[in-house]
């Protein structure tokens, strides 16, 4: 019977199948942590006087609450001291365990959903967990990748097992050719705009068709990344030459020189859906309708097209948040000031994002008054950016340049915005308080974020004008 990804990865990892009262225990190769949902799960091991069973499939890093600045004495302006012992612990605890971590001294530390495909830990055909939901970002590989709870969390700790329902599939199709300016965000803010906040609540998605398959890697992971944010824990794409060219080469990926890289290769493509496979839902998108799009309101799926209209509400929950967001149903987003630019978290801060916000920034200047920064994703894309100068064309342009982490995101590490601030925002999630109390966040592409820091109103990256002596 012709099966789907999600089919095949799942019954890889069967080692007791779901009957009717309960759920399949499923292994897991990878176990990423970090700070914020792994203190309570080492605990209670502790407590139990258990062992991490798989301390080589568990990997570690510090993102959400470590400063993007340094002071001048080289230490780290720890925004509260709970933050700071939250580090510590996760340091402590890798380190008594044996696991390997990506702390202050790795040229690895970052964003985990960054750091793990980065080092080729994220491989086709795994299942990968993490205390985090925007762990469905590893589905970009072909790997079931899912966010679970701190209670899960210490469970695969001890057993490198899960208990878990299998959920039903859905495709997702884009097909046909995206427009100029339309990015890997746009659609995927597109889908979420289509099927809602709970569209995928109960499915692992699918991402498949033309457009998907035309994506860079960095791409792809923005794409899987919001996943969550239609409700589905996790979402996949089918793995290929794009997949196996990105992973050739990284620390945890099988050797080139010995033939175990093609070898991987060769069962990473069997893993592909199958030709007549069928998925219990499939949804449908045309490329040529996708434009670049921003939010409106407080989740995700109040989502349009930058040039459209703020849609009437359904109900008090959207009046509640066009009033939140100060914004009016029958009336234009595009326009609106904007106070401050966040360019970064693990849906856009890889090299695409920062090359695509870099081209909107060249040659130009950050409006005065406004607040840009950019925070790359992982210690290596730092590197990266700045060997290629990028770091030059933020900083001329007047934004900053911070160190890696999740930032402005989630205002965690006290990156935040001021009560009533607009921000327009490269992260996935636009929850009242999310970037600081009372401020008010746009979600949008880079480019978009980067048209808005030059602007200093929400623009439509399509309309800005090429610079004088610049190249058509
Ligand atoms: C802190 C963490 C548990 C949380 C998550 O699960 O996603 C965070 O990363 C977020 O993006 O809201
Ligand atoms: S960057 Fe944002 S969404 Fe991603 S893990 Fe950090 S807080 Fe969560």
């Amino acid at each position: 019977m012709p099966k789907t990804l999600f089919d095949k990865v799942w019954e890889r990892h069967i080692v007791t199948s779901e009957a009717s009262a309960n759920p399949a225990t499923l292994y897991i190769d990878l176990h990423l942590i970090h700070e914020v949902t792994s203190p309570q799960a080492f605990t209670v091991l502790r407590e139990r006087g258990l062992k991490v069973r798989r301390p080589d499939r568990t990997l570690a890093t510090i993102d959400h609450s470590t400063p993007t600045l340094i002071n001048e004495d080289g230490s780290r302006p720890f925004v509260t001291e709970q933050a700071s012992k939250q580090v510590a612990m996760l340091l402590d605890n890798t380190a008594e365990h044996g696991i390997e971590t990506h702390g202050w001294d790795s040229g690895h530390r970052g964003i985990v959903h960054v750091m793990g495909p980065e080092l080729g830990a994220t491989q086709p055909g795994m299942t990968i967990v993490c205390g985090d939901s925007h762990t469905s970002t590893h589905g970009a590989f072909g790997a079931i990748a899912f966010g679970i709870g701190t209670t899960q969390v210490g469970h695969v700790l001890a057993t490198q097992c899960i208990l878990m329902r299998k959920p039903k599939t859905m495709a997702i199709e884009v097909n046909g050719a995206l427009g100029e300016g339309v990015t890997a965000k746009d659609v995927i803010l597109a889908i979420i705009a289509e099927i809602g906040v709970g569209g995928g609540t109960g499915y692992a998605l699918e991402y498949r068709g033309d457009v998907f398959e035309a994506m860079s890697m960095d791409e792809r992971m923005t794409v899987c990344n919001m996943s969550i944010e239609a409700g589905a824990r996790c979402g996949m794409i089918a793995p290929d030459k794009t997949t196996f060219e990105y992973l050739r080469g990284r620390k945890f990926v099988p050797s080139d020189d010995n033939g175990d890289f093609d070898a991987a290769c060769k069962d990473w493509a069997s893993l592909a859906t199958d030709a007549g496979a069928e998925f219990d839902k499939v949804v449908t998108l045309r490329a040529e309708d996708i434009r670049p799009m921003v939010t409106y309101g407080t989740h995700p799926g109040h989502a349009m097209p930058i040039d459209a209209l703020i849609p009437q509400s359904a109900d008090e929950a959207d009046d509640k948040a066009l009033d939140y967001m100060q914004v009016k149903a029958g009336t234009k987003i595009a326009g609106h000031k904007v106070d401050r630019v966040f360019i970064g978290s693990c849906t856009n801060s890889r090299m695409d994002d920062l090359r695509a916000a870099a081209s909107v920034m060249k040659g130009r200047k950050v409006v005065d008054g406004l607040i840009a920064i950019v925070v790359p994703g992982s210690e290596q894309i730092k590197k990266d950016a700045e060997a290629e100068g990028l770091h030059d064309v933020f900083t001329a342009a007047g934004a900053e340049w911070r160190e890696p982490g999740c930032s402005m995101c989630i205002a965690m590490n006290g990156d935040k915005a001021a009560p009533g601030e607009l921000v327009v925002s490269t992260s996935n999630r636009n929850f009242a308080g999310r970037q600081g109390p009372g401020a008010r966040t746009v979600l949008a592409s880079p480019a978009t974020a980067a048209t808005a820091a030059v602007t200093g109103v929400i623009t439509d990256p399509r309309s800005l004008k090429p610079l004088e002596g610049a190249a058509a």
